[in-house]
């Protein structure tokens, strides 16, 4: 991972995530999160506890692609395939395979549709919107609905340390907000195949709410 965020980068890796037939390759996917922490990492210590559980979910996710099963976990789609054959998922409540590739990737997809809302507003967004509002929407809409009171109050408390609008599009490392609002509108089409095709996926094998 580079020291400095680039939304270019995080462009390419969910580009490089899409196979040819339309699979998600786990690597891209993880890389892909990778950038994203590294640009909330920019943002204080007060988005920790948030870096912190990403960061965690994809070692485990790592962890499974250099493992001895590794080959089964080179796309979503394999990794689906081949927990579900051998029983590696706890499908109704938690229990001898707590921490399966299934349910971790499970929370990081949750995580993208907040992203892809967040994304969406900040590309369409007036000069004068403020970030805090635009990411605690697009929490409404997705990742609040899976999230206990507790950790609904601390992430409210963290939106309200965010940056303004011009930080964000400055961090981003992507020339000017024409620039950035113009790779944005690149990116997010991307990011939506990608969380539609996962989605799409779960939803077939009923795995969307697991435990
Ligand atoms: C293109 C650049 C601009 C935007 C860059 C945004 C960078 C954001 C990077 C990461 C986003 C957060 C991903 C959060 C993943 C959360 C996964 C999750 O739901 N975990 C919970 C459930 O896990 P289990 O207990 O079942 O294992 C876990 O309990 C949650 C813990 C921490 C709270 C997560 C809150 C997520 C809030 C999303 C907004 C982040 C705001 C960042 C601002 C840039």
């Amino acid at each position: 991972m580079a020291d400095t965020f680039s939304l270019q980068r995080v462009l390419e890796t969910f580009r490089s995530s899409l196979t040819e037939n339309k699979e998600v390759y786990i690597k891209y996917y993880i890389a892909g999160w990778k950038e994203l922490v590294s640009f909330m990492n920019s943002l204080g210590n007060v988005f920790s506890f948030i870096s912190k559980d990403v960061i965690c979910k994809i070692q485990i996710l790592e962890n499974f692609l250099s493992g001895e099963n590794g080959s089964h976990y080179v796309t979503i789609q394999s990794m689906v395939k081949f927990e579900l054959e051998n029983e590696l998922v706890d499908l109704t409540k938690r229990g001898s395979h707590p921490e399966s590739g299934c349910r971790t990737l499970l929370r990081l997809h949750r995580a993208l549709r907040w992203l892809e809302l967040f994304l969406e507003r900040l590309r369409t967004s007036a000069e004068d919107s403020k970030t805090s509002v635009m990411c605690s929407d697009a929490y409404s809409e997705s990742l609040a609905q899976h999230h206990p009171w507790l950790i609904r109050k601390a992430v409210g408390v963290a939106f309200c340390a965010l940056p303004g609008r011009d930080t964000f599009f400055n961090v981003m490392n992507a020339g000017d907000q024409v620039q950035v609002v113009a790779l944005l509108g690149e990116s997010l089409p991307l990011i939506s195949e990608v969380y539609q095709i996962t989605e799409d996926l779960y939803a077939k094998n009923n795995l969307l709410e697991l435990p």
